[in-house]
């Protein structure tokens, strides 16, 4: 079965800490992807190539592979450089995600995008906007995601909705539509696939503890 027929109507459960927090260690990463799966879950997204390669023998599971990375005068983190994407690849990636939006960074997005297809990989671009995933899908791309919406200036709108109209437009695309961002419910979730996704990809809401935990918290305090 190929890699996009194993994720078709399944949950990807992307396994990534709070940067520097208590649970950002390569082997509570894998210990999450381990149990993720067991949950149900049809594929993991895992950030950096440490963590890959930790996480990669463990689980038979396609994964989708990024790197972040803080860049001076950029607004864009994920898979800046040609150089992640093929560390990616060579981590064992099957799927390599990237920024796909045209914002400035060290190296162009259509140079990301082809060193994923030149190693071997699928790539999944990252996007903001339909017109983010039609010039994804040009040059190659085999998954178009929403994980960008609401984070970019043009898009960004201050609420903690999933953009459940943007998954619909991109159902209308030729490509496999990954909804992700701010799906922090099964509601959500299955509400995103009615619009059209092919899978759906949840981080937050299943992997930092810290983000569920303030929701919780909130929730409670002053209450009474
Ligand atoms: C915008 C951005 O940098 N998104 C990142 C992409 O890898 C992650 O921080 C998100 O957790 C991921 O997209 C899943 O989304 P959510 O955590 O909302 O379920």
């Amino acid at each position: 079965m190929s890699v996009l027929d194993r994720l078709e109507g399944r949950l990807v459960v992307s396994c990534q800490p709070v940067d520097d927090g208590p649970m950002d260690d390569p082997a509570i990463v894998c210990a999450m992807a381990r149990a993720a799966v067991a949950g149900g879950a049809g594929g993991l997204r895992i950030e950096g190539v440490e963590n890959l390669r930790a996480t990669r023998p463990l689980v038979d599971v396609p994964i989708i592979g990024i790197v972040k990375r803080n860049v001076s005068g950029s607004p864009v983190r994920i898979t800046v450089t040609e150089q992640d994407a093929r560390a990616l690849v060579a981590a064992g990636a099957d799927i390599v995600a990237y920024d796909a939006t045209p914002r400035p960074r060290p190296d162009p997005r259509d140079g990301i995008l082809a060193a994923i297809l030149a190693g071997g990989a699928l790539a999944m671009a990252d996007c903001a906007t339909r017109a983010d995933a039609q010039a994804a899908l040009t040059g190659g791309a085999a998954i178009i995601g929403t994980t960008l919406s609401g984070y970019t200036a043009d898009t960004a709108t201050g609420d903690d909705a999933p953009d459940l109209a943007l998954i619909e437009e991109f159902s209308r695309l030729d490509g496999f539509v990954m909804a992700e961002g701010r799906l922090n419910t099964p509601e959500l979730a299955a509400r995103a696939m009615q619009a059209g996704a092919d899978a759906v990809t949840v981080g937050s809401a299943l992997t930092r503890l810290e983000v569920v935990t303030g929701w919780f918290a909130d929730a409670v305090r002053g209450r009474r």
